[in-house]
């Protein structure tokens, strides 16, 4: 038994919800590019966990379905109001409201399908309340009640602003959450796999990958990407600042991918976005700093940005607070964990791998007063 370090091309699974084949994303077979020109958040959830785009009344059906689940029960709030404010991470926030949620859900340990997917489209529509939510807690404000005249990405942009956003920032926001949608077998989602191939519940399971989706190396980057260009300051520093960093060999965030070696197929729309977004808010050189950083990356170091990289300036241009970057980032991927989820209970075996054992060889005990 030989160890493969990061389990790097370890084939784990089949799966039929998302593929990336010659660095081309594809959701069930309909390519990334094409559903973030075209569709909704909504429409793509949908397909994630029904296998097929939905007809119009199909769409209506299920939008209307999230909005009338949108609401948290008063006990997370109010849970939510007794943590450390200043100092808590919204996504350690989110980690636990979300294992609350299962607290207070009377289904949470009924394994029947359908029970399963109806928690799911609960928890989906609940995540956005709770990030929401926690941002005005927090700035001492009540949380504002979600709409269910709004779309998914109108409703939390409105809910976190107590604002409707205009039509830029909405399309811009669907944009985003659809290219974070699905990922195949990346880290949280492999996470959320491992958790309820023992027949946890499902609400264990999005607990589990939040948590590992909050790491730096994978969902925490854009949060850190957003520190890296506050830091650096203006486009005059930004040549000094990596030197420094290639000189003592730290990672810059934002950059590099297991899967992709030739770029990320998702990164070109969060870079356009960005582009006309920063222009929008008036720090066009925010913009300019990152093509500068993509520029000296490629050059330097042969590594391209991935899906974090230019969603930072794109967040923090629709005026999101940074470190609610990553929770945003888990809002839309709990489409996928959830589309995983229950992929996994519909055909499961317990995820059990081995270790190659590589510690000392057999000793002798010794008695502790002989030690
Ligand atoms: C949604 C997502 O999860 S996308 C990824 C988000 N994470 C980041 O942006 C964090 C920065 N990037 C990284 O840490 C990595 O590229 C990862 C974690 C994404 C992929 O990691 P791995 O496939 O394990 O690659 P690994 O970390 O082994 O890197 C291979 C080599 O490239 C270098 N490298 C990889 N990424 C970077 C980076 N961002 N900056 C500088 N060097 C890098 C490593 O130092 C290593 O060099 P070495 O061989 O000289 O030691
Ligand atoms: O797939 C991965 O390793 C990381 C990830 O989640 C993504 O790129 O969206």
């Amino acid at each position: 038994m030989t160890a493969t370090k990061g389990l790097e091309g370890v084939v784990a699974t089949t799966s039929t919800i998302s593929s990336i084949i010659d660095s081309v994303l594809r959701y069930k077979g309909y390519n990334v590019d094409d559903l973030a020109k075209q569709s909704s958040f909504e429409e793509v959830v949908y397909l994630l966990w029904h296998d097929k785009l939905p007809c119009q009344n199909e769409l209506d059906a299920f939008k209307k379905e999230l909005a009338e689940n949108a609401e948290v029960p008063d006990e997370v709030f109010r849970q939510l109001k007794a943590f450390p404010l200043n100092n808590t991470h919204p996504m350690a926030v989110l980690r636990t409201a979300v294992s609350t949620l299962g607290v207070y859900d009377s289904e949470a340990d009924d394994m029947n399908e359908e029970a399963n997917k109806a928690k799911a489209l609960r928890i989906q529509a609940k995540l956005p309340t709770i990030a929401a939510g926690f941002a005005r807690i927090r700035a001492g404000k009540e949380p504002v009640a979600p709409r269910k005249d709004l779309s998914f990405a109108a409703n939390f942009l409105y809910m976190l602003n107590d604002r409707v956003p205009d039509e830029i920032e909405v399309r811009a926001f669907n944009k985003a959450l659809i290219l974070h949608a699905d990922h195949e077998l990346n880290a949280s989602t492999f996470t959320a796999r491992v958790c309820v191939a023992t027949l946890s519940d499902i609400y264990s399971g999005i607990t589990a990958a939040i948590g590992a989706l909050k790491g730096p190396l994978h969902g925490g980057a854009n949060e850190q990407v957003m520190k890296m260009l506050k830091e650096i300051g203006s486009i005059d520093h930004v040549e000094d600042y990596l030197n420094k960093k290639f000189a003592n060999k730290e990672k810059v965030m934002g950059f590099g991918h297991r899967v992709y070696k030739n770029g990320d197929p998702r990164a070109k729309h969060l870079k356009d976005m960005s582009e006309k977004l920063t222009k929008k808010i008036g720090e066009p050189e925010l913009y300019e700093m990152c093509v500068k950083i993509e520029e000296m990356m490629r050059e330097e170091k042969g590594l391209l940005p991935n899906v974090d990289f230019y969603s930072a300036s794109v967040y923090h241009s629709l005026g999101i607070q940074h470190d609610l970057f990553t929770p945003i980032f888990a809002i839309s991927r709990a489409s996928g964990w959830l589309a995983h989820i229950l992929e996994q209970y519909s055909d499961n075996r317990l995820i059990r791998p081995r270790a190659e054992y590589v510690g000392p060889k057999e000793r002798e005990y010794t008695p502790i007063e002989n030690r």
